[in-house]
């Protein structure tokens, strides 16, 4: 079907609210202009909208194959298109990993079956995530591989990792890091700093992410290889992305909305909603990767989604899986709090979730380019609603931010011109 979506806001190149038409035939962006007639197409009133690009989300995971208990590729795209997200990119810390071209086959004839949105899966770095044998990079590639990571673990070993960035950027593909080195952290679920001493409990150091990073720029910048680094959490890991970045070195970064909304003085317990990896920093560091985002040492925004079911979350603080769900709130909560406030203007938190991450993996998406896949959201900035985890389609109800209030919610999504969720509401 085609679509002609009037009269809705959208962000000029400085950042100004246009009233604009937007055209989609085929697929596409057709024609972005005012006043468009309709030429058949199906209208929808957009009038108190903003309209911008569908979001990119490249750190989630889906838990298919093996965590359907958890979150399906159903599931989780469809949680994806109701946050505004239309791609989405799933780590690979599944059972059986993606680490054969087999099994990444497998994967994409599942995503095309049942996914509701964009799907670029990640391969594994190193077979079954063990950290020694690499996969075929070459094979997964082909496959239809969109980048190389072992998320959920760090790579331990240097000459390791110097090979997967050798052979990364002979096939002219990224690696993307979960930096975390085992030998420094003696158990833990939340960062080591003021919570930790609080209750007597052993916790996570900066020192084990910031020390891998600082290897691998130094890898990267040997190999040329493009190195991205997951989920920055710490003061020191934004110094040391923004001064490989000045020498020149071929590093982008992202941050989660958990990080740069929440540190370790906002958690009120040992509640397990607030126990992912990397952990809730202190305050210095969530205030570094604000100030690392504001000068573009970090690139984008990823939510790191990470559903876990409420069995596994109630098992207590020192055994209950790391992670927390982020798509359905990710531009609200950001929005709400960083928007509303004035310390990001709205044109950089669209880029940030748009243009930002599309062009750090040189992705033809996150924009409303005539000829581009009509990737579209339309988003409510005026009404207010509260956090409920009951309403979440995800399966994952684990967030922290239940009973937030927020402003800035999707209303409706297209992906390649077809619409794949609406708040059913104005498009009824
Ligand atoms: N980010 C998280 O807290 N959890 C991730 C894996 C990981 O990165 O540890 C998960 O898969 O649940
Ligand atoms: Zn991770």
């Amino acid at each position: 079907m085609n679509y002609l979506l009037k009269n809705g806001m959208i962000l000029t190149e400085n950042g100004e609210m246009q009233k604009s038409d937007i055209r989609i035939k085929s697929g596409k962006i057709y024609e972005v202009g005012t006043h468009l007639e309709n030429h058949g197409e199906k209208e929808i009133s957009a009038d108190s909208y903003l309209v911008t690009p569908g979001f990119l989300d490249l750190h989630i995971h889906l838990r298919e194959p093996g965590g359907e208990h958890k979150e399906t590729i159903d599931t989780g795209t469809l949680a994806a298109a109701k946050g505004g997200f239309t791609t989405v990119a799933p780590m690979p810390n599944t059972k059986p990993v993606p680490d054969t071209p087999e099994q990444m086959e497998w994967l994409h004839k599942r995503i095309k079956e049942t996914a509701h949105v964009r799907v670029l899966p990640y391969a594994s770095i190193t077979m079954n995530q063990a950290g020694d044998e690499l996969t075929d990079f070459a094979g997964l590639k082909r496959a239809g591989a969109f980048a190389f990571t072992d998320d959920g673990v760090g790579v331990q070993t240097a000459s390791v990792m110097h090979e997967a960035m050798k052979r990364a950027a002979a096939q002219d593909m990224a690696i993307v890091a979960h930096c975390e080195d085992n030998s420094l952290i003696y158990g833990g679920a939340y960062h080591e700093g003021e919570f930790t001493k609080k209750h007597g409990i052993s916790g996570i150091p900066s020192i084990c992410e910031s020390v891998q990073i600082a290897r691998d720029v130094l890898l990267a910048e040997s190999t040329n290889c493009h190195y991205h680094v997951c989920h920055i959490s710490t003061k020191e890991s934004v110094r040391v992305v923004r001064e490989a970045k000045k020498a020149g070195i071929k590093v982008t970064a992202e941050v989660t909305p958990h990080h740069l909304l929440l540190c370790d003085e906002d958690i009120p317990s040992l509640d397990t909603n607030y126990k992912m990896n990397p952990p809730l920093r202190g305050k210095a560091d969530q205030k570094a990767l604000i100030e690392g985002l504001l000068d573009g040492t970090i690139d984008f925004i990823a939510t790191d989604h990470a559903p876990h079911a409420a069995e596994e979350k109630a098992k207590g603080y020192a055994s209950a899986p790391f992670g927390i769900v982020g798509l359905e709130t990710a531009f609200p909560l950001l929005y709400t709090n960083f928007v509303e406030k004035g310390i990001f203007t709205l044109k950089q938190l669209v880029d940030w979730l748009t243009i930002k991450p599309a062009e750090s993996f040189k992705l033809p998406y996150g924009t409303l380019k005539i000829g581009a896949s009509a990737d579209i959201i339309l988003l409510d900035l005026q009404n207010e609603k509260t956090i409920d985890p009951a309403q979440f389609l995800s399966k994952g109800k684990n967030t922290p931010f239940t009973n937030w209030n927020c402003k800035g919610w999707p209303v409706a999504t297209f992906v390649d011109g077809e619409l794949k969720w609406s708040d059913g509401g104005a498009f009824e």
